[in-house]
């Protein structure tokens, strides 16, 4: 408890509906005297650390993980601070229940165990009207904004308006992970409509049964919500999330410099990457621009990540062609060359100069045997791209080879961790963007590193906010990549790439500073002292205690 009481002035059941104000059963007798709330809850008086300890023996009661991310989402939508207690006390556990792999199975669910609003469904029947949807002085706190269109769902592809799972689950990170007041917060689903017949056809749906809004009428809806909320909040952080390739680097290059916005499914999926291929290339004395780099998958994080490591490449000293020379890139029809039609922007800044025959590419299995790449990403969303034979071939190449199956959710990792480390004889080093057991190889137990975005978005929106940025550059990425690489602890005779989760708060803490001070120096935010960074930092945090409520 606090020294200086909170005065509040909702009562009874009101008091009681409100998230980030309830209790529960945590309300004093004085408090229960003073706001009406006699009756309205039962006898007992519990603390903080008793309703955790019985949120946390329920979690584990749950038979799977789909009722256990139901019971904590019933817990953020009726006691915040029990729901973020819950999160920061266990969140190695929870963390894959309010986000993936468990937010993926809750988002193909979500129509059916959608039980209360939390956020903006915005759909394009509102075309018009969207600054009246976001007047409400409800929404005058507001700093960060999720926004998706569900249309690319992890690898689990259009879900609509279902995809609402994804902003709410990133968005609890940036409290669990960096201590961002919850009440800044605002979670937005895009309801354009999906092509998502199974859907469509469901009477559950909650969404829009349209077909996608597209092309200029897309542009048209997104560019009045851009205004909209730019004008409501000239100060926001937006946060773009989940958004299909057509439509993903288009809205990033074109608002990137209008408003404070980034793309994570780019940006902070390529500075999570950078950080452990940083880290990993460091641990074996190379440098990054001796890697062949194949990546798998031509989308917005293997261009993101493309685009990252050539800038990191630039970084040692290597021209621009030999940087480019180290990648390969394929998508669906193979070594992506650029005689191939239909490229896009991203993809052709990475496919090679030689070429295809009749728009088809060398396979993955050709590139691993005859380029021996010596880092291999997957982030196609493709389950089971990653064979035995190319594993083999993999670490007959290479002694030590970066082999990083990023898709998500679980069900559709290119290759698990066990299967590599076997196909291998424990040779690669792994990481998933999925959360994995450990592997035991050899005698060796090896915990599985998650080189997932969730590692820098928490600090960057911190840092980004904390400071008062007017854009988050690719310099305040790399700042941020670079933090997290030098906090490897395979750099200090650790066995991983990455620091663990637990270490959350003081990784996005670390990236915070890295971003800000990064965007000091670019003249990108206001100058500060380290006082008034600490100062800022503080202004925007919160933690899961309860406070005493006095009324007004
Ligand atoms: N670990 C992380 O932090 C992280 C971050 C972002 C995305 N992801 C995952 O990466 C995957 C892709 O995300 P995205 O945003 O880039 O999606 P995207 O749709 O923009 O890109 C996926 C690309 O893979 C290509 N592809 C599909 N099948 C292929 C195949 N058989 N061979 C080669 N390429 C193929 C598609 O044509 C597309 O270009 C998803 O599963 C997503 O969950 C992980
Ligand atoms: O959501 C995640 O776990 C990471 C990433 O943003 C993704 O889309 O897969
Ligand atoms: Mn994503």
């Amino acid at each position: 408890m606090t020294s200086s009481p909170r005065t509040v002035s909702l009562k009874g059941q009101a008091l009681l509906d409100t998230p980030l104000l309830n209790k529960g059963t945590a309300f004093s007798h004085e408090e229960r005297t003073a706001f009406g709330l006699h009756g309205r809850l039962p006898a007992a008086i519990h603390s903080l650390d008793e309703q955790v300890a019985q949120a946390y023996e329920t979690v584990k009661a749950k038979p799977d993980t789909l009722s256990r991310h139901i019971y904590v989402r019933s817990l953020q939508d009726s006691n915040e601070t029990l729901f973020y207690a819950l999160l920061e006390r266990h969140l190695t556990e929870m963390m894959p229940l309010v986000y993936t792999p468990g937010v993926g199975q809750a988002c193909l669910e979500f129509s059916h165990i959608w039980q209360r609003p939390r956020g903006l469904f915005i759909a394009a029947e509102h075309k018009g009207h969207i600054a009246d949807l976001i007047a409400s002085p409800d929404y005058d706190k507001v700093k960060l904004i999720i926004v998706t269109d569900g249309e690319r769902i992890l690898g689990l592809g259009d879900l609509g308006a279902n995809g609402m799972g994804i902003p709410i689950g990133k968005l609890s990170l940036y409290t669990a992970c960096a201590g961002l007041n919850p009440d800044m917060m605002l979670p937005i689903t895009l309801d354009v409509g999906t092509n998502n017949e199974t859907l469509r056809n469901d009477p559950s749906y909650i969404g829009s049964r349209t077909p996608r809004l597209r092309g200029d009428a897309y542009s048209a809806f997104v560019d009045e919500f851009i205004t909209a909320i730019t004008a409501r909040w000239p100060h926001l952080l937006l946060h773009w999330e989940d958004f299909a390739g057509l439509n993903a680097a288009p809205l990033l290059a074109r608002y990137r410099n209008q408003l404070l916005s980034f793309n994570d499914d780019i940006q902070g999926t390529a500075a999570i990457a950078t950080a452990a291929i940083l880290a990993g290339v460091k641990a074996k004395k190379e440098r990054l621009s001796q890697q062949t780099i194949t990546i798998v998958g031509g989308g917005s994080a293997g261009c993101g990540i493309a685009d990252q490591l050539f800038q990191a490449m630039l970084a040692e000293g290597t021209s621009e062609s030999d940087a480019r020379a180290r990648f390969f890139m394929l998508d669906r029809p193979g070594l992506l060359t650029n005689d191939m039609p239909n490229l896009t922007e991203g993809q052709k800044r990475f496919a090679r100069p030689e070429a295809s025959r009749d728009g088809v590419g060398r396979t993955l299995e050709d590139v691993v045997t005859t380029e021996h790449p010596t880092i291999l990403i997957g982030v196609s969303g493709q389950a089971g791209l990653f064979t035995q034979s190319l594993m083999t071939s993999m670490s007959t190449h290479c002694q030590r080879p970066l082999i990083f199956p990023l898709s998500n959710p679980t069900s559709h990792v290119e290759a698990t961790p066990q299967d590599i480390l076997t196909w291998t004889n424990g040779q690669a080093i792994v990481s998933t963007g999925s959360p994995f057991a450990p592997v035991t190889i050899n005698g060796r137990t090896i915990a599985i590193d998650q080189t997932n975005n969730s590692y820098i978005f928490p600090g960057l929106g911190l840092g980004a906010l904390a400071c008062g940025a007017q854009r988050i550059s690719d310099g305040m990425l790399m700042a941020s990549a670079q933090a997290v690489a030098e906090l490897s602890p395979l750099l200090q005779d650790g066995d991983n790439l990455l620091p663990p989760l637990e270490d959350s708060a003081s990784i996005a803490r670390t990236v915070a500073r890295a971003v800000a001070y990064h965007a000091r120096d670019e003249k990108l935010c206001p100058d500060f002292t380290d006082e008034d960074f600490q100062n800022a930092l503080d202004r925007l945090s919160w933690t899961p205690t309860y406070q005493d409520y006095q009324p007004t």
